[in-house]
Formats: C-alpha cells, sequence, structure tokens
C-alpha cells in the first residue's frame, strides 16, 4: 500500500516578484529515492529549503510525514535530516564537538551520541581527525562532517542537496550504497544533483524541474523510453531544451578568441 510521506499541493514561491516555484503538485511515499533535477536556477534548492522549514514564507499546502509544514514545524524537523548545498558549520569546533552539538539538538543522550559520533567518524575515514578542529578541513572533509550531522538522529526522510560535491571516489561509493540501503530500510531519500550518472543509478523516481515547473515525473527506464533518450543526461537535455550543446560550446570559443585578437 502507497504511503505518502511528502504530499505538495501547488506550491509557489516567489522572490522579488520573480516566481520562481509556479504551482508544484507531488507526491513521495515512504522507500522512493527522488532524483530531483533541473537547470540551474530551476528552482530545487528553493523547494528543499522549503520543505525543511528553512525558508518559510510560500504558497500552497505541505504536509510531512501526515504533518502540516505550516503548523507542526518542529516535529517535522525532528523526523527529517537534511544536508544543505552550501551549508555553515562551526569550524572552531571538532568534528566529534560539532557531532555531539548536533545529537545533543536532537535530544540524544550524551553517551549515545560520542559512541554513534565515533562509530561514524570511524566509517568515514574521518577518526584520525575527530579531535580536530575543522577550520582547515578539506572542502570534502567538511562535506563527510555535514552528511553524518544530517543522519545522527536516523532521520525517516533525507533530503540532500548535492551531497557528493567533493567527496572522493570511495567516499561517493560508500555515500551511493548508504543511500540504497536506507531506501531499503524505508526511509526516503529526496536527492538534488547534476550528476547524471549516479541519479541514474540510485533513484527509483526522477521528478525534472524546469523554471519551477516539474515537467517529468517518472522511473529513469520508463522516461527514457518514453522520450526515446539513450541516457538520463540525453533526456535532460531534450526536456530542458540544451540539444544544441556542441554549436554553443562552437559559439563561446568563437567569442573568446575574438577577444584575444
Ligand atoms: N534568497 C533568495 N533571494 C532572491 N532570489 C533567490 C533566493 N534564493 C533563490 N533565488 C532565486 O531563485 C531561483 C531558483 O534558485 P534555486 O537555488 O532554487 O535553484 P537551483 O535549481 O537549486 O539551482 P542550482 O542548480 O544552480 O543550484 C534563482 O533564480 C535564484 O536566483
Amino acid at each position: 500500500m502507497e504511503n505518502p510521506v511528502i504530499q505538495i499541493q501547488n506550491l509557489k514561491k516567489s522572490f522579488n516578484h520573480q516566481e520562481v516555484l509556479k504551482g508544484i503538485d507531488l507526491e513521495v511515499n515512504a522507500g522512493e529515492v527522488i532524483g530531483y533535477l533541473g537547470s540551474n536556477g530551476a528552482g530545487k534548492s528553493t523547494t528543499v529549503k522549503i520543505l525543511c522549514g528553512v525558508i518559510r514564507d510560500f504558497e500552497g499546502d505541505i504536509r510531512i510525514l501526515g504533518h502540516d509544514l505550516r503548523q507542526e514545524d518542529i516535529t517535522i524537523k525532528k523526523r527529517i535530516g537534511y544536508i544543505p548545498e552550501n551549508a555553515i558549520m562551526y569550524e572552531q569546533l571538532t568534528p566529534l564537538e560539532y557531532l555531539e552539538f548536533t545529537a545533543s539538538l536532537y535530544g540524544i543522550t550524551p553517551d549515545i551520541a560520542r559512541q554513534k559520533s565515533t562509530d561514524l567518524l570511524e566509517l568515514f575515514e574521518m577518526k584520525n581527525f575527530r579531535n580536530d578542529r575543522m577550520l582547515h578541513f578539506s572542502k570534502g572533509m567538511k562535506q563527510k562532517i555535514h552528511i553524518l550531522s544530517g543522519l545522527l538522529h536516523n532521520p525517516d526522510i533525507l533530503f540532500m542537496d548535492e551531497p557528493l560535491n567533493g567527496l572522493d571516489a570511495n567516499a561517493v561509493i560508500m555515500v551511493k550504497e548508504m543511500i540504497s540501503q536506507l531506501s531499503k530500510e524505508g526511509k526516503t531519500i529526496f536527492y538534488c544533483s547534476h550528476l547524471m550518472d549516479i541519479v541514474e543509478r540510485i533513484s527509483t523516481r526522477i521528478i525534472l524541474l524546469n523554471e519551477g515547473q516539474i515537467i517529468a515525473n517518472g522511473a529513469v527506464e520508463i522516461l527514457k523510453q518514453q522520450s526515446g533518450s539513450s541516457s538520463l543526461e540525453n533526456l535532460f537535455s531534450k526536456l530542458t531544451g540544451q540539444t544544441d550543446s556542441t554549436e554553443k560550446a562552437e559559439k563561446i570559443i568563437h567569442v573568446f578568441e575574438k577577444k584575444n585578437q
């Protein structure tokens, strides 16, 4: 039986009189891995920020895990995890301190927080850095900490905005595997990315957003068949109107060359 955990009706959002989301209708069931795709500026991050309660001013109705987002955002926040695209972290803290702090916000007891944080840091190959300040950590090291802090409280829905940014090949494989295992446990993953090959492999459903509207919604294989596309990348280009990329690249190079003469 279907069990919708995200229900969005006619979601609209404007910034400075520019309508960025133009009436999104969407239902997501428990256990789905949603690949939320779209060109730069399509409105993906805005959608995720609204669903996670970061942007509170929007039009339309949203229910998460059966709760109205406007009325019960704290109840919802306890049960979702959010890994933002450009998260700010307290870099003066060490990974262990940061994860324990995050855990305390979710009411996890200090003993359990210490154990969980230590285990997760070891699994993410960050054990040797657990007591170093994060100030000089590389992008990928910081991203690992963001991922862990989003997962620490065992959320039912995980929102991830470009979560693989900066991760090395081994970490990417591990996160992909983790997503598929979480989904098998019934967790729902809502995932924004431009990495088409990865999205194609891990998503159970693709939602394609174009200029604030959903223009495709379905399983990768079905969408590819329907549109006669050989890959998700090809489908993306077809539906978002970027089929002339070779010609465009030539024109861009031509402009550069002109300037140098
Ligand atoms: N706080 C804000 N104030 C004004 N405009 C905003 C704000 N946040 C987003 N926008 C605008 O909303 C539009 C959608 O932005 P959004 O970040 O949701 O796109 P995106 O699909 O996530 O893009 P990308 O793939 O580049 O990350 C863009 O035109 C952006 O400039």
